[in-house]
């Protein structure tokens, strides 16, 4: 690295939005200055990659590292429904790297902050001796009561947006020579390298009156259970309902593996997973539809615990909170 701690601090916040609403003072002082309009509530969350088990350099495009960095943060803004609007970045830098690879890390973090109207509003920069780093603190705010885990009730409907499985389908595609059609594997490997957080759809959850929400970076297993075990209820679902796109299909194809499994314990999607009335149900539904948002109803809220699977055949399976667990043996 040729720069000192300063010259890359400039160099980076050169090529991302530090200015925008709301923001009263940005990057180069203590703190940055954040208007807190009087109607609101802020949202803050935070979020890390390392390099390792969350990317390694065959998996992710430094421009990758950062755009899904921020997309993961912004993904808890969206599930509990409200608009994110500042990222704060903490990098930390092992020695080897290059200012080239880090200026990419930036373009990648530039990008998703136009798409989501962000503004990068402060972060820090370390060396490490270990591998490299990215903590994203996202701040945002909504006016209406915030999306929780807490509130699903018998009786609601279980829905997802878009698809299911995908990004972890993209990683076995991207770490293993499996045979995928050229298509296939740019669908899949653009949801693992690329996410699109579902903020619009959060809105609109919120808005209609969701009982439930939850974004789903673990897989949907792990969120499942999160919901039925924050609401005390059972989630029964219905596998064949589960949206799976046809390139996860023909993957697991040729890989003889099965195709639920990557839905229900890949992760990294960065849908949302929700739950509502059949009223509230039908007003998300049409509602996301008129803006091209898909969504799936995938099962229903029932009295008890747990969540099941409800197979084709009638058969039916617990389904475990088993996702992506950093700690687990
Ligand atoms: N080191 C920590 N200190 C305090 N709270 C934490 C810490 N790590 C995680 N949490 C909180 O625990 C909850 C669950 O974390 P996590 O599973 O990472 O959620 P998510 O999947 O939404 O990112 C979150 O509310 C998060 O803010
Ligand atoms: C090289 C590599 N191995 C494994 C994964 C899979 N993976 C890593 S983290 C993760 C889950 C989400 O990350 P986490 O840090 O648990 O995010 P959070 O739930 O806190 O949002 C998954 C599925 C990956 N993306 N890259
Ligand atoms: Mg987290």
């Amino acid at each position: 690295m040729k720069l000192d701690e300063f010259g890359l601090i400039r160099t980076l916040t050169a090529r991302v939005p530090v200015t925008g609403p709301h923001v009263v003072l940005g990057p180069g002082d203590d703190a940055a200055v954040l208007e807190a309009l009087p109607d609101e509530r802020v949202l803050a969350t935070s979020d890390t990659m390392v390099q390792g088990p969350h990317f390694l350099p065959e998996t992710m495009a430094p421009f990758d590292v950062g755009y899904k960095a921020v997309a993961a943060s912004i993904s808890d803004i969206a599930a509990m429904g409200g608009e994110p609007r500042h990222v704060l970045i903490a990098l930390g830098i092992p020695s080897s790297i290059e200012v080239d690879f880090m200026e990419s890390i930036y373009d990648g973090v530039g990008q998703i902050c136009r798409e989501y109207q962000c503004t990068v509003v402060g972060g820090d920069v370390v060396r490490t001796d270990g591998p490299l780093f990215i903590n994203t603190t996202v701040l945002g705010a909504t006016s209406r009561p915030p999306l929780k885990r807490s509130g699903a009730q018998p009786g609601n409907l279980v829905f997802v947006t878009g698809y299911v499985g995908s990004a972890a389908a993209g990683l076995d595609v991207l770490r293993s020579s499996s045979i995928t059609a050229k298509e296939d594997a740019a669908f899949l490997t653009a949801a693992h390298q690329r996410p699109k957080p579902q903020v619009a759809a959060g809105q609109i959850f919120s808005l209609e009156g969701a009982t439930s929400c939850d974004d789903i970076s673990d897989g949907l297993a792990s969120e499942l259970n999160e919901i039925a075990n924050a609401s005390n209820v059972r989630m029964r679902i219905q596998t064949q309902r589960i949206p799976i796109h046809t390139a996860v299909r023909n993957l697991a194809r040729v890989r003889g593996t099965d195709t639920l499994d990557y839905a229900f314990y890949g992760g990294e999607d960065y849908q949302l997973v929700g739950t509502a009335s059949p009223f509230q149900f039908a007003r998300i539904l049409a509602r996301c539809e008129s803006i091209g948002i898909s969504v799936q109803q995938i099962g229903r809220v029932e009295a008890g615990d747990g969540v099941v699977a409800e197979f084709p055949d009638g058969r039916l399976d617990v389904i475990s909170a088993k996702g992506y667990n950093h700690f687990a043996e």
